[in-house]
């Protein structure tokens, strides 16, 4: 019991747990919200669903099924401290955990820059025309393996995922807002919509979409949004996959994007400014559509301690460095 409550909190250790003890995580958590029975999906039908994601991740130092299992971990966490099981429809939050699990399936680990670069063009690049090369290939993966999940009771996964119902949000839409070239245009468009935000009207499809692409882009760089020794590791793991990449850049004559460059990158400055610049912007976007979540009174204190600690301890950071 301590653990599935754990579970819902940003303070969580994924590197105290195997691959496997993960796989049964993520079905505690799809179980949790009620997935299960609001949708009819058979356990074995889950199991052989994220078994087959399993597969499709690949062996790289960041973008591999450990950051799956974070970025689902993180959405989990946030729909629990948002309350958003009262404020939004089953597939909206169906939607949401199964774009998180599926947002980088089959990631080679090399960039879009390398991909669209005139010199490399992939194959991935051809067949995406460089428009968001990875994403649209996580997102293909992703239809692959939801048509092959069997026995039919599945069907009414693949089925709710491809519902398009009053123009909510697909799964596409939310794995290629992962793409970080999009950052400030998803950014804006979640402020823009922000003001007219009314969880009570279930018409205002757009302002779900807005929020279901925010929380994923959220869950999907927020490692530094977790306790010092769960973070570290990440950002060791996410720096030998860019120097991996600008390390074959060099090789191949192509250009090398600084903050991927080992002779140049500097973790403190360069996560000093990724964290002022880009994650804590995004957390306190989010913060003003939650004033009771996030902002602390007295009332809720116990449960969201950790949030704000968390969070918190970075503010601190931040001012401590003076990087003004
Ligand atoms: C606006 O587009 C951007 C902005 C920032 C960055 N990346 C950075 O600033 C550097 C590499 N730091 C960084 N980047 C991170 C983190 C977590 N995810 N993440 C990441 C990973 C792959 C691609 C893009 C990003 C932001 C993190 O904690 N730090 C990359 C793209």
């Amino acid at each position: 019991e301590e653990l599935r409550q754990n579970l819902k909190t940003p303070t969580f250790d994924n590197w105290q747990w195997e691959d496997a003890e993960i796989m049964v995580l993520l079905q505690v958590m799809f179980t949790d919200l009620d997935f299960i029975s609001s949708f009819n999906i058979e356990p074995e039908a889950l199991q052989h669903f994220l078994f087959e994601v399993y597969r499709r991740y690949n062996n790289i130092p960041f973008h591999n099924f450990k950051h799956c299992f974070c970025v689902t971990q993180m959405m989990y966490g946030l729909i629990w401290l948002t309350d958003l099981r009262n404020k939004l429809e089953d597939i909206d939050l169906l939607i949401m955990m199964t774009s998180a699990v599926c947002h980088d399936l089959d990631h080679t680990g090399y960039n879009n820059a390398y991909q669209v670069d005139i010199n490399a063009r992939t194959e991935l690049a051809l067949r995406y025309n460089d428009i968001s090369p990875l994403e649209n290939h996580h997102c293909a993966v992703a239809f692959q393996i939801l048509q092959r999940v069997r026995p039919p009771s599945s069907a009414s996964l693949c089925f709710q995922l491809h519902l398009n119902h009053l123009g909510v949000s697909w799964p596409p839409e939310c794995i290629l807002a992962t793409d970080m070239t999009r950052h400030n245009e998803i950014l804006n468009k979640f402020k823009s919509v922000l003001p007219a935000f009314d969880f009570t009207n279930k018409e205002h499809k757009d302002l779900v979409r807005a929020l279901m692409m925010i929380l994923i882009k959220v869950s999907d760089i927020s490692n530094e949004a977790r306790p010092m020794e769960v973070a570290e590791p990440w950002l060791d793991c996410l720096l030998q996959e860019f120097f991996n990449q600008s390390d074959v850049e060099k090789l191949e004559g192509l250009p090398v994007s600084p903050f991927m460059d080992r002779d140049k990158v500097n973790k403190p400055s360069s996560q000093i400014g990724f964290i002022r610049f880009v994650l804590l912007p995004l957390f306190m976007e989010l913060a003003n559509l939650f004033p009771l979540t996030f902002n602390d009174p007295k009332g809720h204190r116990c449960k969201r301690r950790r949030w704000t600690e968390a969070l918190d301890s970075k503010f601190v950071l931040i001012s401590l460095l003076g990087c003004n």
